[in-house]
């Protein structure tokens, strides 16, 4: 992160209001309407943090604040609590809490079992839900609860340090200082927005310009197509009042894909699916969502140090940051950073490790415990690896398996920046390797490979490179990698006995889709509490007329939007008795690749059909021959984009096809000359 950059805190996002949608006022037909640009600016920097010390300071809650800048009144008021807040609350002073106590004692957290961590503690902690209620974030290490003494950002058993209350105060000043800013930065903008919405004409009218601008080839006007979304989105949210009458809702919807298509540069075909998630104005809330990265947090590495030690060590450095949230006692939420957080001594140290915040959530769902027997399927580049050995503190074992050699070295490189010592690197296709190599684990985690849909504000690429195909071809991999995860695990473990799935992409085939399938293919496994609380949303239990098992409510989802952390979808298992005779997976993996002999058509063991269960059901089964087609035609596509022509592509394979056919024939005709031999 470079310097001059700020990043939103983590926690709730903007309103929709704040994104510019207003389901009951049509503004830009009364009126000319406030730039979105401007609300979301707003939003994302200054006032939450001062209403949060408004509030520390206070102790009371603040009425929400409906519009991202504040009039000139609320700004100076603002500034002056700010201000006083350096002055009035020396952090040194306050209290500490319970929770931070505990994590300071690196002894006793070793003791405590993690699953009653995640379930009291972040239960207790009321996670994001209370967050999600309210716009005014409560995980904010000036806040208080009405009734609490004020919190200190980093509390232990140094409590008067003279020197610590420094370093907080001078990390509040840094904070304050960037506010005061931004807020400068932000007036300006707004001023500007201001003068451009004074040009702008009425949804009306901009239909007709950008009628005539396509007509023309023309390159479309970004801020009319920007409009004609939200007054589209405004006219779904009321279809009966406020619909065209001439014009059916597809309609609506299929101008409004068109839209997001222009507008944030999606493929029709990812688009698509990615509205089908949600309503058209969470849709819109995504997508906008999708056009930033979410915040710089880091990993405290607790074999190492602890929170309050690195952050002293970083904010001495001129680094602003605060806790991630309450849901985790390890993450530093990085805002400014003057100096590259992936080269200061701390890190070359390997006191931490840059990780996205939801990274962190499906360790928290492991639980791993001491002494365990962990495989950690996927690993590279270790993140989450890691994360796992330091809450094991370095005893048991992990084996960190990952099929790319390439990444594989990335996460010995982590491995041992970060001291752990109790880690077993492998590279292995885990399809084929686990548990044939290896089994018998306590925990396994499948982080599997994914679309990366949950990612796009980091990766905008998948906007435009996920295709059919992929959609197809991953949660294939995926059903089988679980199932594989599945028969890995110990169901006798005294301590475990769980295995934990989750991608960084938010759609169902990839999802709850994968988690039916292995429900149905394993009769000894089933959902369980991820252990998170009410943070993130509850997994879906239906999709377009599917129906899933009511259990999958248990699983969680991550959105950028709802909790400003990565799309990601954690799900917890727990295998309850042994690996049935005809194990699915394991028979596929005879063959050279059992996604390829699935799509060839070796139904019954290999695909690990379960009786009764339909061929073709996208969320259960597969339909080898319909695959097959689909993949083929999509393949086609995925040349004709890249300017190949797909008959020479055809050809090519024909040939190779009866190129093998000849040596079949060949080799064949010996054996079969021995054959008729000793037949005779
Ligand atoms: C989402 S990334 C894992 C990220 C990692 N868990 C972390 O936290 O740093 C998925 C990984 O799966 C690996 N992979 C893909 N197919 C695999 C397979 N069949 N067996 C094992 N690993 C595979 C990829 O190389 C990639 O590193």
């Amino acid at each position: 992160m470079g310097p001059g950059r700020r990043m939103k805190k983590q926690g709730p996002p903007a309103t929709l209001e704040e994104l510019g949608i207003n389901l009951k006022r049509k503004s830009n037909v009364d009126g000319p309407k406030e730039p979105a640009k401007r609300r979301r600016k707003a939003a994302d920097h200054g006032p939450k943090k001062l209403v949060e010390l408004d509030r520390t300071l206070r102790n009371e809650q603040l009425p929400r604040s409906k519009e991202g800048v504040s009039s000139g009144k609320d700004k100076k008021n603002k500034k002056l609590v700010n201000r006083d807040a350096q002055i009035t609350v020396p952090p040194a002073l306050l209290a500490p809490s319970d929770e931070e106590q505990e994590e300071e004692d690196d002894i006793d957290a070793a003791d405590i079992s993690l699953d009653e961590i995640s379930s009291s503690q972040l239960e207790d902690d009321e996670l994001a839900q209370a967050d999600l209620d309210q716009e005014v974030s409560d995980d904010s290490v000036f806040d208080s609860d009405p009734d609490e003494q004020p919190r200190r950002m980093f509390s232990d058993d140094e409590d008067d340090s003279d020197a610590e209350a420094q370093l907080t105060a001078a990390n509040i000043e840094g904070l304050s200082r960037k506010l005061d800013q931004q807020q400068a930065e932000v007036e300006a903008e707004a001023q500007q927005e201001l003068e451009d919405a004074a040009l702008q004409t009425n949804i009306a009218k901009d239909e007709g310009v950008l009628d005539s601008v396509a007509a023309q080839g023309l390159a479309p006007d970004l801020a009319l197509i920007r409009n004609r979304m939200t007054e589209t989105i405004r006219v779904l949210g009321n279809f009966s009042e406020l619909a065209d009458k001439t014009k059916s809702r597809t309609e609506y919807i299929d101008q409004l894909l068109s839209d997001i298509c222009t507008y944030y540069g999606y493929t029709p075909y990812l688009a698509e699916k990615l509205f089908s998630l949600f309503t058209p104005a969470e849709a819109f809330a995504f997508f906008e969502a999708n056009e930033t990265p979410r915040p710089v947090v880091l990993r405290t590495n607790t074999l190492r140090t602890n929170r309050r030690s690195l952050a002293q060590a970083l904010i001495n450095r001129g680094v602003v940051l605060e806790p991630v949230g309450k849901w985790s006692k390890v993450g530093l939420q990085v805002f400014e950073a003057p100096v590259p957080l992936g080269a200061t001594p701390e890190y070359l140290a390997g006191d931490y490790i840059l990780q996205a915040a939801s990274s962190f959530l499906p360790v928290m769902a492991l639980a791993p415990q001491p002494n365990e027997r962990i495989l950690d399927m996927a690993a590279a580049p270790g993140g989450k690896t890691t994360y796992i050995s330091a809450l094991m503190r370095n005893t048991g074992v992990v084996f960190a398996n990952d099929a790319n050699k390439q990444r594989a070295k990335g996460l010995i490189g982590n491995i041992h920046r970060l001291h752990c010592k109790n880690t077993i690197v492998c590279n292995y296709d885990a399809q084929k390797a686990f548990p044939k190599i290896l089994g018998g684990f306590d925990r396994v985690l499948l982080d599997a490979p994914c679309s990366g849909t949950g990612v796009i504000g980091k990766d905008p690429s998948v906007k435009t490179s996920k295709n059919e195909r992929d959609f197809l071809a991953l949660p294939h991999m995926q059903k089988q990698l679980l199932l594989a995860a599945i028969d890995s695990t110990d169901h006798s473990s005294k301590t475990g006995g769980y295995i934990v799935y989750s991608t960084c992409s938010v759609t169902v085939e990839e999802n709850e889709a994968v988690v039916q399938y292995v429900l149905r293919k394993r009769p000894n496994v089933k959902i369980v509490d991820t252990g998170l609380g009410s943070f993130g949303s509850e997994g879906f239990k239906s999709y377009m007329n599917k129906k899933f098992d009511d259990k999958m409510s248990l699983t969680r989802r991550y959105f950028p939007h709802r909790e400003n952390v990565d799309g990601f979808f954690v799900c917890k298992l727990k295998k309850t008795g042994p690996m049935p005779k005809n194990p699915g997976h394991l028979d596929g993996a005879k063959t050279a690749d059992s996604t390829t002999s699935a799509v060839n058509g070796e139904k019954g063991s290999a695909l690990g059909l379960e009786e009764g269960a339909k061929p073709g059901d996208d969320f259960g089964g597969f339909d080898d021959e319909e695959d097959k087609h689909i993949l083929e035609r999509a393949e086609k596509k995925w040349l004709k984009a890249r300017g190949l022509d797909p008959r020479v592509a055809d050809r090519k394979k024909a040939a190779g096809a009866k190129g093998k056919e000849g040596k079949k024939v060949n080799g064949g005709g010996k054996k079969k000359t021995s054959g008729d031999k000793t037949k005779s």
